[in-house]
């Protein structure tokens, strides 16, 4: 059974410090989509055990309001993944994001720990998600083994700090270095019907920069982008949220194919736009969105 939550609205995801109580106690009241705990890169080598521990008792007793509740865990590579995910699904995760996932095989080994918490926390076999995170050139030339590696995997990320550090240059701020890397990522998540987020964008004094970042990922097809700032939610939602005019437009063209295959006509124009069938699934998906997003007042 395909878990209910695998295709969820994410257009922002959210990454907040495990390390830092004061940001994971009430992150839900601005409203992200989903908030990514984490125990990686923000935290400190020394203080693992005290975010894990912060970790645990925050899934356990903050009402988080909906917003869905991923933990990054340490690599695959520390001593630290296998208690992350003890905690984390013994606290009540809704999925587990790896981080610098490679092969499909870390996937695998990842599920099979969470499977061994479930049993062991009394949590329904598969009830936790998985997203992998693609940091490094060996991820993104994996993309499409990872995206099929297991029916828990709701989808991928780009990261882009440790991605460029592997390509040997840097992030500018104008998307070039990262023109391959989210392309083959995007195609190969779509190609396993798997969803697509791109990476953070860390000026925050740039949010001009960070807008036109949103808009260019849109425009190539990814479901949403990781976050590192509450500042930055409006904005991704903003863009993300199908507006009234993309709303209209969408109904009229699928109600005009329904249309017009009872009359027999394959080939018509929409607002001066040629249409055919070949527009009803991106039409249907505008409106899916708009219902997701809260924002759907027609009756499709
Ligand atoms: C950057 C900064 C320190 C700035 O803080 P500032 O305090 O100056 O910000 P302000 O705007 O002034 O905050 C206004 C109010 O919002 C509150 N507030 C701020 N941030 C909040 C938040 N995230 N969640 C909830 N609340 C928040 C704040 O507490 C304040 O609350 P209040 O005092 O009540 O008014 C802060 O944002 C922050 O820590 N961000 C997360 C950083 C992080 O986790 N990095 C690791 C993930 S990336 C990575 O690892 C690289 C990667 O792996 C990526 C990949 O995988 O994609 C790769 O390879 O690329
Ligand atoms: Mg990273």
């Amino acid at each position: 059974m395909i878990h209910p939550e695998k295709k969820r609205l994410r257009r922002s995801m959210m990454f907040l410090n495990c390390q830092k109580p004061g940001l994971i106690k009430d992150p839900y009241i601005y409203k992200p989509d989903s908030m990514i705990l984490d125990l990686e890169d923000a935290v400190a080598e020394n203080q693992k055990d005290a975010a894990r521990f912060s970790l645990f008792h925050a899934l356990r007793e903050i009402d988080y309001h909906g917003v869905e509740r991923v933990v990054r865990i340490n690599g695959l590579d520390t001593g630290f993944w296998k208690e992350d995910i003890m905690a984390a699904v013994a606290g009540g995760c809704d999925a587990i994001r790896i981080p610098k996932t490679e092969r499909p095989e870390d996937v695998r080994l990842v599920e099979e720990v969470i499977e061994l918490a479930e049993t062991r926390f009394d949590r329904p076999i598969g009830s936790v998600l998985i997203m992998a995170a693609l940091e490094s050139a060996r991820g993104i030339m994996k993309a499409l083994d990872i995206c099929e590696s297991s029916e828990r995997l709701l989808g991928v990320a780009l990261s882009g700090g440790d991605y460029t550090k592997d390509l040997q240059t840097h992030i500018t701020g104008t998307g070039v270095e990262l023109m391959g890397a989210r392309q083959n990522m995007l195609i190969a998540a779509r190609a396993a019907k798997v969803q697509c987020f791109d990476t953070v964008y860390t000026n925050l004094d740039d949010m001009e920069g960070f807008r036109k970042d949103v808009e260019t990922i849109h425009l190539m097809g990814f479901d949403g982008k990781s976050i590192i700032n509450p500042r930055q939610i409006q904005i991704v939602h903003d863009i993300f949220t199908p507006s009234e005019k993309d709303i209209i437009f969408a109904e009229k063209v699928v109600k005009e194919i329904d249309d017009k295959k009872k009359k027999g006509i394959g080939v018509f124009t929409v607002d001066g736009k040629m249409i055919d069938i070949a527009f009803y699934d991106g039409a249907m998906r505008t409106i899916s969105l708009a219902k997701a997003s809260g924002v759907y007042k027609g009756d499709l």
